[in-house]
């Protein structure tokens, strides 16, 4: 559904950002994609919406090349921006142009989603705060029900409750067949979410797992001293250390932390990637 393959991609001013970029989703997924700052999530997603291009690699979207922009592609896919631009018109007005050109979107969802983040139609884009216009977007890109939803930074500057709603608000209006994206720094406010975890690291993808096979494979949690030796991680918390163990037969309880595995993969990324791709002993 979504490949690229040995994708480069650099601004004209800068080093490359990526090279040789690999990365393989399935399609229904809902993708958390990791990465510390300036890693190039937001160039990734404008590279598989087709707003910014390269010539060196491939990328598949939905069996499209991006960066032809076919229109049966871009009716597809919408990318929320971090920093949001709008014009000065009434949220109805925006949804009333933009709507018509997705042919699956959805009034009532719309309509609810609009109460849901306490917004009124009449309210002008241009003039409503950062939060709100956030979630006058959220609300319109989780009604066009398109295939591939790219969602950059989308609970930045959203109020506690409203993070809230923005969660269930995606549990509840996602189809199967739809895959979202969402590339974040606040990892808590996703964990729920998403099902797969993509995390870029100097140019290229350096983990895309999906979260039931990470499930079955490691412990996050507390650690006690005498498993301090087998941790694959540990740091230290208010509660005593926290970290991460490799599982061996044990039953398998849902404890994933992304907060974890992602400081994990940034500090001893290495031996956690040779832990999960060695074959366990069970499946030798
Ligand atoms: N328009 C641009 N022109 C030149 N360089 C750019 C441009 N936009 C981004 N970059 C550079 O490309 C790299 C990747 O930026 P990008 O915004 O994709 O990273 P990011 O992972 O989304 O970062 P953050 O987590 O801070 O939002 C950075 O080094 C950045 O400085």
């Amino acid at each position: 559904m979504i490949t690229t393959k040995q994708l480069s991609f650099g601004y004209k001013s800068g080093r490359p950002v990526f090279s040789g970029l690999d990365l393989s989703l399935p399609q229904g997924s809902v993708v958390g994609l990791l990465g510390k700052n300036g890693e190039g999530k937001t160039t990734l997603l404008k590279n598989l919406c087709g707003q910014l291009f390269s010539k060196q690699g491939e990328i598949n979207v939905l069996g499209f090349t991006p960066r032809e922009r076919k229109v049966a592609f871009l009716q597809q896919v919408y990318l929320l921006p971090e920093e949001i631009h709008v014009p000065q018109v009434t949220i109805r007005r925006y949804f009333d142009l933009c709507a018509p050109f997705y042919p699956n979107y959805d009034e009532a969802i719309a309509r609810e989603l609009i109460e849901t983040f306490s917004l009124d139609w009449n309210m002008n884009l241009g003039k409503v705060s950062q939060g709100q216009k956030k979630k006058a977007l959220i609300a319109f890109a989780l009604s066009l029900r398109v295939p591939l939803l790219l969602l950059d930074e989308p609970t930045n500057g959203l109020d506690i409750p409203s993070k809230g709603e923005f969660r269930r608000a995606v549990a509840r209006h996602l189809s199967e067949e739809q895959t979202v994206i969402i590339s974040t720094h606040q990892v808590r406010d996703l964990e729920q979410l998403i099902d797969r975890i993509v995390i870029l690291e100097r140019g290229s993808i350096y983990c895309n797992e999906s979260i039931a096979d990470l499930s079955e494979r490691l412990y996050f949690g507390l650690i006690s001293p005498d498993e301090e030796a087998r941790a694959l991680y540990t740091e230290p918390s208010l509660g005593g250390t926290v970290g991460i163990l490799p599982l061996q037969g044990e039953a398998v309880t849902d404890t994933f932390s992304m907060e974890l595995f992602f400081n994990a993969v940034v500090s001893r990324g290495e031996e956690l990637m040779h832990h999960l791709h060695t074959p366990s002993e069970t499946s030798k």
